[in-house]
Formats: structure tokens, sequence, C-alpha cells
């Protein structure tokens, strides 16, 4: 379970994420939408310990706040909004062993080590790239990297900022069906920023939309994704149809006038 209590951030004098408290449930997933600059991607820094922040995050009863910076990391799987391959000439293979070892300094792979590559490999459908560098990959498959480095270390809390801004259609679905499954079979609790409001409605069992660094909504994704909040939050008039399974689906008509 993630419990956030007042975290607030401030870069420079400015307090650009006033006191935001919430909790998650382990096993479920929550969506943070809002629009540009409304505070996302500090929120997730700030829980990821990347950016100083006030208050406290608490994940399965543990209090971050009180860890040291390694052992908070490793109980959070982060991936950036402005993912940068590294340099470093290792294959995908080699780095997903490397981030199961950050423990020992003598590196040997474990038989173990080499069976949860191989099926991390597998389950994100990444068999074909195990032995590319990701620094010669495209952004996509970067992305998909980066998502099983994150999830191979078995972090608590999965920190996914826009996870699917480079992905084609198949592998937004297949990411985030991926992450879903990964979120309730492991119980872990996952927090992704999005801006399609459609993923987000079939994807994340709670969502919260920010402004201007502070909460504007807040519960469960079909409560909060109706067609009179989006145009409060977006100023954008939409439909919401709901099918006869019960699956939403948003449709954007028009900017509201100012
Ligand atoms: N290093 C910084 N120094 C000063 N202001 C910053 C800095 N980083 C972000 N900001 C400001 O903080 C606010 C929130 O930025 P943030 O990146 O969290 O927004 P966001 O909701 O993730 O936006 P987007 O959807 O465009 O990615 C913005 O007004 C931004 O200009």
């Amino acid at each position: 379970m993630l419990k956030v209590d007042k975290l607030a951030v401030k870069i420079g004098s400015v307090e650009i994420l006033k006191p935001v408290s919430f909790t998650v449930m382990a096993g479920q997933s929550l969506a943070l939408l809002g629009r540009n600059g409304a505070g996302k991607s500090t929120l997730v820094k700030g829980l990821a310990g990347l950016l100083k922040a006030r208050g406290c995050v608490t994940i399965d009863g543990h209090c971050l706040n009180k860890m040291p910076q390694k052992a908070r990391s490793q109980q959070i799987g982060y991936i950036a909004q402005e993912f940068s391959s590294n340099s470093v000439r290792l294959t995908v293979f080699e780095l997903l062993l490397l981030a199961q070892n950050t423990q020992n300094m003598q590196f040997r792979a474990s038989p173990e080590s080499l069976v949860a590559a191989q099926q991390m490999l597998e389950m994100l459908s990444l068999t074909h790239l195990s032995h590319r560098m990701p620094n010669e990959m495209s952004g996509g498959q970067q992305q998909m990297v980066a998502l099983a480095l994150a999830l191979i270390r078995k972090p608590r809390l999965l920190l996914l900022d826009e996870p699917t801004s480079a992905l084609d259609l198949a592998n937004q679905l297949h990411l985030l069906q991926t992450v879903r499954r990964y979120t309730q079979e492991q119980n872990i609790t996952t927090l992704m920023v999005l801006h399609d409001l459609n993923l987000a409605h079939r994807f994340a069992d709670y969502t919260m939309i920010l402004a201007a660094g502070e909460v504007e909504a807040f519960g469960q994704t079909r409560q909060v994704l109706s067609a009179e909040q989006i145009a409060r939050s977006y100023g954008v008039h939409c439909e919401v149809f709901v099918g006869s399974d019960g699956s939403r689906s948003i449709h954007p008509l028009a900017a509201l006038s100012a």
C-alpha cells in the first residue's frame, strides 16, 4: 500500500507541488492526469526521492523518508519522462543481470538471475533484443527495455512517467496490460502519468487530476473521468460512451471557449 501524507515540493522559492495526501492499495494502479505543467512529473520525482520533498511517503508500512536513498531506490521502480539510454556498452541481457545484482561488488550472475532475465524478456516480448545495446535501439524499444529494467528489481512501488509516449498502439496496450497484471500478481502499487484518458479509463483503478500543483479530483477512475470533470480540468467538451460490458470510452468534441 502507498500512503502519501502532505507531500510538497519546492523548486527554488516556488512551491510547485502543494501538500498532497492520498492512499493507493497494494495491487492497484493510479493514473496521474492533468494539463501540461500541472505538476505530475514533480509529484512523481518527489515520490522517487529525486526532488527534495516535505511530507511522508510510506510503502507497505515502511517510511521512505527515513531510508537512505539506496534503500529507498530498491523499493521503487521509476521510468522517467525523458528516457535517455546510458552510454554503457552493455546489452539488454547484461543490464538485466546487473540490475538484479546491485549489492554484490564481485559480480557473478546466479542461475536464478539468468532465468529471471529470460523470463522478463519473454514477458515483455523483448527476447529478440536481448543482445542489442539500448543506445542502438528505437525510442519505443528503449521504453520497453526501461520497464524491464525497472521490474526486474522487484519494486514495491512502480512510478511510470508517460510510459507509452514513444510506443505504437500495440505496444501501448502490451505495456499497460503487462503492468496491470504485474501490479495485481505481485501486489505492488503503480502510479503512472498519462495523457490519454481512454488508457487511464482502461488501465487505472484510481485517477488523480492535478491542476497548478494541487489535487483537483481523486477517486475511482470511472467516477473521476466524467464529461463534467474533463470539461473542468481540460476545458474540452467530451462525450463518454458506456459499452454493454460497462467499459467506457471518451470522445473529445470541442474545446470550450474561454
Ligand atoms: N527545474 C525547474 N525549475 C523551475 N520550475 C520548474 C522546474 N521543473 C518544473 N518546473 C515547473 O513546475 C511546473 C510543473 O512541472 P511538471 O514537469 O511537474 O509538470 P507536468 O504536469 O509533468 O507537465 P507535462 O504534462 O507538460 O509533462 C511547471 O510550471 C514547470 O514549469
